[in-house]
């Protein structure tokens, strides 16, 4: 669709932007902007800077997703999956990092620590109602359909 969306380099950034790895990535690889290593010890949250700041146009919103390769080899995982940058947010995308790992596990500067993927969103208003239509599911829920 090739979108054209601003983008700020903060003074910490790395010389490279967020890119695509493939052709047809749906994600771009978030890059690590912190200047000294951070150290995430088992269990132990830390928030990652990626030095740049964006500005998304309405109706299009970024959700940073874990890297499957840093969650299946070193249990590092996006806390608060998908995070979500919307279109007025004009500070630094940061990243909420846990790791469920028993060892420790360092973010050098420059490493690929997340992906953000850009999606569509639609912002609705509530038409209050006593009742609702009825559907065969109901209220059936959580399992209600079987197991398999
Ligand atoms: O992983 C994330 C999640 C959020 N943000 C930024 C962009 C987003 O637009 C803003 C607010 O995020 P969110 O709505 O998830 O946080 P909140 O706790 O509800 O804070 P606020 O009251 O600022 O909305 O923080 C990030 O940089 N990284
Ligand atoms: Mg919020």
């Amino acid at each position: 669709m090739n979108i054209k969306v601003k983008i700020k380099k903060l003074e910490h950034s790395v010389d490279i932007l967020p890119d695509y790895a493939t052709q047809q990535s749906s994600g771009m690889d978030l890059i690590a902007a912190n200047i000294e290593p951070i150290t995430i010890k088992s269990q132990e949250v830390k928030l990652v800077p990626t030095g740049i700041c964006i500005a998304l146009p309405t109706h299009l919103e970024a959700q940073i997703r874990p890297r499957s390769g840093l969650a299946l080899k070193h249990g590092i995982t996006v806390l608060n999956s998908p995070g979500t940058i919307d279109a007025d947010y004009r500070g630094e995308i940061k990243v909420i990092l846990i790791n469920h790992a028993k060892e420790d596990f360092v973010i050098e500067r420059g490493m690929k620590i997340a992906q953000m993927v850009i999606a569509r969103y639609e912002q609705i208003l509530w038409d209050e109602m006593d009742l609702l239509d009825e559907t065969p599911r109901g209220s059936g829920g959580f399992g209600s359909t079987g197991k398999f």
